[in-house]
């Protein structure tokens, strides 16, 4: 009797331990079985009181009462599948008659509570059908990315808090700001996204004006760097000069089009013939304060030559293949002339903890309340989590996989052949001695786990 007591006692502290250290693990061996059932159980009676059932028909309420039978009840959405996931599960429901998404989006947090799961989300797949993802545990706790598809610019950079992979698109978000403040996990995020697009056929370009710490161990896989405010505006002036012979590049292959019947025509690099097709560039600028400051006449000239250069390239670059990254602290007009005109090039918005509301602001203020009040509650103890939306309004929370200096280094310098060298940024490549041993890196998939 006493040693199957302690067999159980030894067996719940096991299922203890395992679901706070491996909390992935312990969701495959149990929490599946446990929170289906658990859904499945209250499914009526939670729909109920969160409010998603709508009355009962007329033609039923009509049935019972010719037949003296009991009044039928409310109806909860019908459940069209439950599909169990990596992190939690997923339950497709059909709304009923005069139900909206936005109920189940405003009861998400009500529903997380009633069903005991860690986070629900809820989205609208197509008219009628919704679905509510849930996740069983804090997957952003120790974050593991799944296996991730990539495509041309499209790379995995962060785990979003439903479980699902955060993509970083240059196609459909051509430009980004990345927001947050110092030791909030902004060069980790920058780490990650040149580490994966290092394997890509694509040019970097940097501007680091901290003297290139962060870029600079990276430089084998760059095609040009700077890394003080002179050589940026030149660096600058030299891309908006390529912009402008790409768009040349352009309107001749259209002209050709035009005179052909049939003919594709075009209005972007992407549908260029590939022989003619110029090589995409991701434009990576960190800490763009440090390009907006001056204290003398000649530095403000400057600095206006740069902001003017950047207003440019994210106001056409897309369609020459020229994506612009904008890392930095804060982003605001204090900044000066031509701040507020940038940030609004910028689509994608990244914003990672901040010290204050002004500066979530900077980031969300003019896309999305709700952003700017998540963004603030970041806590202090999860670098690498953020804020991540776009200006249609949309927003998530993410977290980066942890990628040491060490990884995006190797991820560079593994790829170092795949470094384009362009004529216009010649001045710009750096200069290093060969590489003396070509060690393969650790995938930039595969990144140390995150300390909680
Ligand atoms: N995704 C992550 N997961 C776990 N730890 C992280 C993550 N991102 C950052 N960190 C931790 O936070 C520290 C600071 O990160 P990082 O250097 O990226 O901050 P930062 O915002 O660039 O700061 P600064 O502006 O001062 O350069 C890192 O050394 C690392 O230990």
């Amino acid at each position: 009797m006493t040693e199957t007591l302690i067999f159980v006692l030894v067996l719940v502290a096991g299922v203890l331990v395992l679901r706070w250290l491996r909390p992935a693990w312990y969701w495959t061996a149990f929490g599946i079985v446990f929170a289906v059932t658990r859904v499945l159980l209250r499914y009526r009676p939670v729909m109920e009181a969160c409010g998603l059932t709508v009355g009962p028909a007329r033609w039923r309420l009509a049935l019972a009462r010719a037949t003296r039978q009991d009044m039928p009840g409310p109806r909860s959405p019908r459940i069209l599948r439950v599909r169990p996931t990596r992190t939690g599960l997923v339950l497709r429901l059909k709304m009923r008659p005069g139900q909206d998404a936005f109920d189940f989006s405003a009861s998400a947090d009500r529903l997380r509570h009633s069903f005991g799961m860690h986070g629900v989300v809820s989205r609208e797949i197509r008219s009628g059908v919704v679905e509510l993802a849930m996740t069983g545990f804090d997957v952003l706790r120790k974050v593991q990315m799944p296996a991730a598809e990539r495509g041309t610019l499209r790379v995995p950079v962060a785990l979003r808090d439903d479980g699902t992979v955060h993509y970083r698109d240059y196609r459909q978000v051509p430009h980004a700001l990345n927001l947050g403040a110092t030791q909030s996990g902004k060069s980790v995020y920058q780490r990650r996204l040149v580490a994966e697009l290092a394997a890509q056929d694509v040019a970097l370009v940097g501007i680091d004006c901290k003297q290139g710490v962060e870029l600079a161990p990276l430089a084998r896989r760059f095609s040009a760097l700077a890394d003080n405010p002179d050589d940026a505006a030149e660096l600058l002036d030299a891309l908006v000069e390529r912009m402008a012979d790409i768009y040349r590049i352009i309107r001749a292959e259209q002209r050709i089009s035009a005179d052909v019947p049939d003919a594709e025509t075009t209005a972007d690099i992407w549908g260029l013939p590939e022989h003619l097709r110029p090589v995409p560039i991701v434009l990576l600028v960190d800490e763009v304060a440090e390009l907006a400051l001056f204290t003398t006449k000649e530095e403000e000239k400057r600095r206006d030559r740069i902001i003017t250069a950047l207003v440019r390239l994210a106001q056409l670059g897309r369609a020459a293949g020229i994506y612009v990254e904008v890392c930095g602290q804060r982003f605001g007009s204090e900044l000066g002339k031509g701040i507020t005109m940038l940030r609004a090039q910028l689509t994608g918005r990244t914003a990672h903890r901040v010290n204050d509301e002004a500066s979530a602001k900077m980031a969300f203020g003019d896309i999305s309340p709700d952003a700017v009040l998540a963004t603030i509650q970041i806590p202090e103890d999860r670098p690498g989590t953020a804020i991540a939306g776009d200006s249609s309004g949309g927003w998530v929370r993410t977290r980066t996989p942890f990628t040491s200096l060490r990884q995006a280094v190797a991820a560079c310098n593994a790829h170092a052949d795949r470094t384009p060298e362009l004529a216009e940024l010649a001045p710009f490549r750096p200069v290093l001695p060969p590489l003396k041993s070509a060690k393969l890196p650790a995938p930039a998939t595969e990144s140390a786990p995150a300390p909680a």
